[in-house]
């Protein structure tokens, strides 16, 4: 965008040598020949800056009408960067006048290349200075948003968060359908409770179906109801999920775990509301708000035929990405002290190491060392090897990748999951719980990997 400059001067040649100068470096110039007039166009057009003479009258040197128009300028736009002319009578008034900031002076006759570097820089300031007030400005509006919103007693301290969680109070107005993405025990599931919460919907109800939690077979029956009679076992008829959250809204959790049959039933309920129960033909509409979540790479799965694109589409009208515990290390001291509660506090040596680590299984595996700290702690200061921290440590300028769907989550190796059933004898209830997964993730995992349950 080409910046326009002011010239005001009495001084008809002055105003056309600094215009023809000016333009040269591609900058719009416009001139006047006294205060009235510049103060004029301040009012009716945009400028980026000024430079002013200090004396407009024939015979006054005393720089009083530069001064009064510097105020006056000032006056209606405070951060306006202005440059004045000076004779040596004016200096000191200049140089008063500097002080005030966003202003600078210049010698008559001046140095063009002196004078084309002042306008570079006081424009770059005043970039720089304006880009800070929109941020500053978006940040309280943005803070102001979350602080009237429901937040599910979800803990944060960090910009990552604070963005995440503003961009899913924003989208809890409409009844998108929204995608959230980011790795085990991140809190997709607390996301999911705050859109629910802020919408609409919020007195209606929500029901959450765990995908990869529930056996291939039974899912189906699940999400759409079934007939009596409709599958071995199927004595009664029962109602799925997809009624019972009719008028409401339907999380999704692991929704990459959905076989190709049911994504297909589900993209026609995106589309047109309708289903049919299990054994049954009769055609059922509902209303329903839904919102998904997974750590898998959904687009990797699409490559491979295992997601169908199109209702990735539908899905992922707004994808809110949750960034792994580790890049968001603001949120780990404010975790620390909600988990343990008022009655314990962390040594530095705790807290050093409660930073350190990479905490692979993000804030689920952060409560559980907590809760192991809590109980085994011997005094109310909990100690680094009261939350028995073994594994990974973040190492010296580690950044995790991004949770974007394109990018998975981070890995657990075989060796993890290995050196782990060792460690608790096969139990996989604290493996998982060492590893900072579900027990179906875990499962999930071993199958992937080959491992035998
Ligand atoms: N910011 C937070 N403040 C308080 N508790 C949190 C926060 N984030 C997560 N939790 C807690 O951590 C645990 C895991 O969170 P949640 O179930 O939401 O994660 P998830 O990403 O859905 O995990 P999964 O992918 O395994 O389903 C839950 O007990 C949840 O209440």
């Amino acid at each position: 965008m080409t910046e326009t400059i002011l010239v005001v001067d009495d001084n008809q040649a002055v105003c056309q040598a600094l215009a023809l100068t000016l333009e040269l470096q591609g900058y719009q110039a416009v001139t006047c020949l006294g205060p009235d007039e510049a103060l004029e166009v301040l009012s009716s057009r945009e400028v980026d800056l000024v430079i002013q003479d200090m004396n407009f009258t024939q015979d006054t040197t005393s720089g009083g009408e530069g001064r009064q128009l510097f105020y006056d300028i000032r006056t209606c736009h405070p951060n306006m960067p202005l440059i004045l002319m000076t004779a040596w009578t004016d200096l000191n008034t200049a140089v008063e006048l500097v002080k005030t900031g966003h202003a600078d002076y210049m010698g008559k006759p001046w140095d063009d290349t002196k004078l084309l570097t002042s306008v570079a820089n006081l424009l770059n300031l005043h970039r720089l200075s304006r880009e800070n007030s929109t941020l500053v400005r978006q940040q309280t509006q943005r803070q102001q948003g979350i602080r009237d919103a429901d937040l599910c007693g979800l803990i944060f301290a960090s910009g990552a968060m604070e963005r995440c969680v503003d961009l899913a109070v924003q989208v809890a107005a409409s009844d998108v359908p929204v995608l959230i993405t980011g790795p085990n025990g991140a809190g997709k599931d607390r996301l999911a409770d705050i859109i629910h919460a802020n919408s609409v919907l919020k007195d209606k109800p929500l029901i959450k179906v765990n995908v990869g939690a529930l056996p291939v077979d039974l899912l189906e029956a699940e999400l759409f109801g079934a007939e009596a009679g409709a599958f071995t076992g199927a004595t009664k008829a029962r109602i799925g999920r997809f009624e019972a959250a009719d008028g409401g809204t339907l999380f999704l959790d692991e929704i990459g775990n959905l076989p190709l049959s049911g994504q297909i039933k589900l993209l026609r309920v995106l589309q047109t509301g309708e289903f049919e129960r299990l054994g049954s033909h009769q055609t059922r509409k509902v209303k329903v708000r839904v919102i998904s979540a997974t750590n898998a790479n959904l687009t990797e799965d699409i490559a491979e035929g295992r997601f169908r694109e199109d209702l990735f589409y539908r899905l992922n009208v707004i994808e809110l990405v949750l960034p792994p515990l580790a890049e968001r290390q603001d949120d780990i001291p404010a975790l620390v002290s909600y988990f343990i509660g008022p009655d314990f506090s962390i040594s530095p040596n705790a807290r050093a190491a409660l930073l350190a680590h990479a905490w692979p299984g993000n804030v689920r595996e952060l409560e559980n060392a907590c809760k192991r700290a809590v109980l085994l702690a011997k005094s109310a200061r909990l100690e680094a090897q009261d939350f028995g921290l073994t594994g990974q440590v973040m190492e010296a300028g580690q950044t995790n990748a991004p949770t974007a769907s394109s990018h998975p989550a981070k890995k657990i190796s075989r060796a993890d999951i290995e050196d782990a059933l060792a460690a608790h004898n096969g139990v996989v209830a604290h493996v998982a719980k060492s590893l900072g997964l579900s027990r179906q993730a875990l499962y999930r995992r071993m199958d992937k990997l080959g491992i035998a349950r």
